[in-house]
Formats: C-alpha cells, sequence, structure tokens
C-alpha cells in the first residue's frame, strides 16, 4: 500500500494556491453543451477525474460506459443517454454499484425511458435500452437521497415534448446544488421557474443555447486550505487562493462563514480569497444538509483544535464515495476524536481527548478523495501519514503539487 508521509511546516507561510476549477460546474456545462450541441465554446474545465470521464464518455461510441467512482456522471449520463435514446450499459467500479440510482431510475421510467436492472435492483449496473415519451409532464421525486437525480432530470426536462413540472417530495438535501443547475440552465438560455414554497419546478419544452462558458474555481476543494491556514502553528500564515468568486453558483463557498468560527478570516481579493488567521470560537453546531461535502474538512479541524462540534444535516454522507460517518468515526478515533450519534439519524456531536497523536498514525482513505484531503492539513502539523494519496485526482490531481508550495515533498 501506498503511504505519503508530510514533513511538518517549519516555518511560516505566505503563499498563493491557484485552485482547480469545480466539477459540479464542469459536468453540468458539459451535459448542457452536449445537449445544446455546442463544440469548443467551454473554457476552465476541470481536471478532475470525474469531469474527464464525463468527456470521454460523451465523446464515446461505446456500448458501455464506466463512470469508474463519479456519482455526477453516473446520474447525469443516465438521463443524458436516456433521453437522446442511447443504448448503454452504466456501470462504475464496486463503490458506484452500491450507491443507490432506483429514485433516478423510476423517474426516468415515468417519462418514457427503457430501463433494467443488470444486478441488484435499485443500483448500478443498468442497461439503458432507448426512450419513448409517456406524455407525462408532472413527476414527483423524492428529494432526500441525492440531489444528484434532480439536476439530472432537470437538465432533460427542456427536451421533453411538452416539459416537465417537477414536485420535490420529502426533505431535501444539497439544494444548492440544484441552484446550481438552475443557474447555468438559465446562462444557456431556458427558462426554468422554481417555486421553493411548493417545493416545484417548472421547465417549458425549449431549446438550449450554444454561448461562451467559463467554468468557476472549485470551493470544495478549497476548503482544505482554508484547514491548513486555520490548523497553522504560524500566526502569520496566510494564503491567497485564487480564480474563486465571491458570488459563487457553488453552496460549499459557505467554508467562509464555517471556518470564521474555527480560526479563519477570508477576504475577497478580486482575484481570490486572502486566508488569515483569527481566535477560533470554543464550540460549534453545523447544519451541512446544504453543504455535505464540507463535513470532513470541518470535522478533521474541529478534532485538531479540540473544538466541540454538533453535527446535523450528515445523513447523505453514508451513500458518498464511501460510507462517510464510519470512515470519520474510525479515523478520527486515532487522533483521539469520537464522533457519536446523539440523535438517531439526525444529530452527532464530535469531541477530542485533546491528546498528542501518537506517531506513524496511519489515515486510512478508503477510496474517498475527501479523507485524504480533509486529513492532509493535520499532517503538515503532526506525525499522521495518509494511505493511497492518489484518491485525490477525483477531484484535484494537482492537490499534492500544491501542498509542494507549502512543504517540501515530490509530488
Ligand atoms: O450535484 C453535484 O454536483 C453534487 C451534489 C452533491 O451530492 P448529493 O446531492 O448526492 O448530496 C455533492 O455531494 C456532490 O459532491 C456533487
Ligand atoms: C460526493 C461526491 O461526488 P459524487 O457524488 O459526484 O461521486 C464528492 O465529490 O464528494
Amino acid at each position: 500500500m501506498k503511504k505519503l508521509f508530510l514533513p511538518k511546516v517549519q516555518k511560516s507561510f505566505q503563499t498563493e494556491i491557484p485552485l482547480p476549477s469545480s466539477k459540479s460546474e464542469s459536468n453540468r456545462a458539459l451535459i448542457i453543451n452536449a445537449l445544446a450541441k455546442g463544440k469548443d465554446n467551454l473554457s476552465n474545465l476541470a481536471e478532475a477525474r470525474d469531469t474527464q470521464t464525463m468527456m470521454r464518455l460523451l465523446a464515446s461510441d461505446d456500448a458501455i460506459a464506466d463512470v469508474i467512482d463519479a456519482g455526477t456522471t453516473m446520474r447525469f449520463l443516465t438521463a443524458f443517454f436516456s433521453v437522446t435514446g442511447q443504448q448503454k450499459t452504466m456501470t462504475g467500479t464496486p463503490r458506484m454499484c452500491e450507491r443507490p440510482i432506483g429514485i433516478l431510475v423510476d423517474a426516468l421510467r415515468s417519462l418514457g425511458a427503457d430501463i433494467e436492472y443488470l444486478n441488484k435492483e435499485g443500483y448500478p449496473p443498468l442497461q439503458l435500452n432507448g426512450f419513448n415519451f409517456s406524455g407525462n409532464k408532472n413527476l414527483s421525486i423524492r428529494g432526500d437521497v441525492s440531489s444528484q437525480y434532480i439536476s439530472a432530470i432537470l437538465m432533460i426536462a427542456p427536451l421533453l415534448p411538452e416539459g416537465l413540472i417537477l414536485t420535490i417530495t420529502g426533505d431535501l438535501g444539497s439544494k444548492p446544488y440544484i441552484e446550481m443547475t438552475i443557474q447555468q440552465m438559465k446562462s444557456f438560455g431556458i427558462t426554468v421557474t422554481p417555486d421553493w414554497e411548493n417545493m416545484t419546478i417548472t421547465v417549458p419544452a425549449q431549446q438550449y443555447e450554444v454561448i461562451p462558458y467559463a467554468i468557476e474555481s472549485d470551493w470544495s476543494g478549497a476548503s482544505y486550505w482554508f484547514s491548513m491556514v486555520a490548523l497553522s502553528e504560524f500566526e502569520d500564515a496566510e494564503l491567497e487562493l485564487l480564480g474563486l468568486k465571491e458570488n459563487s453558483l457553488q453552496g460549499d463557498s459557505v467554508i467562509t462563514d464555517i471556518m470564521s468560527h474555527l480560526g479563519v478570516k477570508s477576504e475577497y481579493t478580486g482575484r481570490g480569497f486572502k486566508l488569515t488567521k483569527i481566535p477560533a470560537e470554543a464550540s460549534l453546531a453545523w447544519d451541512f444538509t446544504n453543504c455535505p461535502d464540507l463535513a470532513q474538512t470541518v470535522c478533521v479541524v474541529a478534532a485538531a483544535k479540540n473544538i466541540p462540534l454538533t453535527l446535523t444535516g450528515v445523513e447523505s454522507l453514508k451513500v458518498k464515495e464511501t460510507d462517510r460517518i464510519y470512515a470519520l468515526q474510525t479515523e478520527l478515533a486515532k487522533i483521539g476524536g469520537s464522533l457519536v450519534e446523539i440523535e438517531k439519524n439526525h444529530k452527532y456531536l464530535l469531541t477530542a481527548s485533546g491528546e498528542a497523536i501518537k506517531a506513524d498514525t496511519a489515515i486510512h482513505t478508503y477510496d474517498d478523495h475527501r479523507m485524504a484531503m480533509a486529513f492532509a492539513p493535520l499532517a503538515l502539523v503532526s506525525d499522521i501519514t495518509i494511505e493511497e494519496p492518489d484518491v485525490v485526482v477525483k477531484s484535484y490531481p494537482s492537490f499534492w503539487k500544491h501542498i509542494a508550495k507549502i512543504v517540501d515533498i515530490e509530488a
């Protein structure tokens, strides 16, 4: 097994990090642009493997579409290939085949898609056999498992002969990702009308326009650099994260608010955000319903700084790249953290023992990029090592190269 040992940071840092582009925005832009039949009008697409996989599969005539471990690629392409009548086998890693997709398949079937489960009902692999419009223009869909099903359906909705009135039922998680989808559809000339009071989204039948479109930098990837400053032992540590937008489409930009409680001040500079250290608060409670991908980042900082953290809205973490609740419980325990469920399926409390971290503590990363990146800032101030560091390629292939701007490592 490959392990990465990061030397401890010996001196303060004041440096710039050229952040990568958002894979979420890239994967939406690619689907929308394919539906618009655009060619070379997208710029700043993500280097993330999830996005590279999306590009490769959109350009391929192969009957098998292997998304590897990319959730958005699986969900968005299932809708795209269905509505464009392409016969495809959708598959991915063993973990991808444990991530639920039944809610999306049911929705697509009721619109007219012919989809078969090749193995287990409700999960990939899937066989897509074409599309014969059912005449259905009203659809209800659950919002509590993954917002990606809703984004997938919304993006194909303008192509349906009668458009779509989508009603979201139950609790809704990851809503900012649906708003991102809506904003990107609007940029490509589509009229979409959400009515959040009644939880409906109306999309008339219409054509996407081909426009020049640039992808923003990635706020989820930015979060690890906030941790770097939060955990630094040097009071004058400073980072400038280049390319981030002040009014972002990405809900994970809320990291500025979360980290202001955990010891990081962030200011917009016109070309990104400058991060500096401030005193942290004694405890924090945060609802991650709208920003599930930040939970790991925030847990590691809170545990390492011995700040009790109450978490809600983390139910969806169990069906991501790994069961992130289990992964966090197991790995935080190695650094003296205890993450316990205090209200069934609802609330967790993270506390830390405050004891020094044992030398040679190896952090297992569970094929999850965010486990590796969330623990990396701690590796710069302690003796932990990160197992299988290459997992970062899913969203942020240049992560270790950027870390080498702070400590001497071969990346
Ligand atoms: O639509 C998107 O781009 C995403 C939505 C979120 O998933 P869920 O909607 O499943 O929470 C998020 O965790 C994922 O990283 C990206
Ligand atoms: C959950 C994630 O991605 P996806 O669901 O697209 O695999 C993620 O990037 O943290």
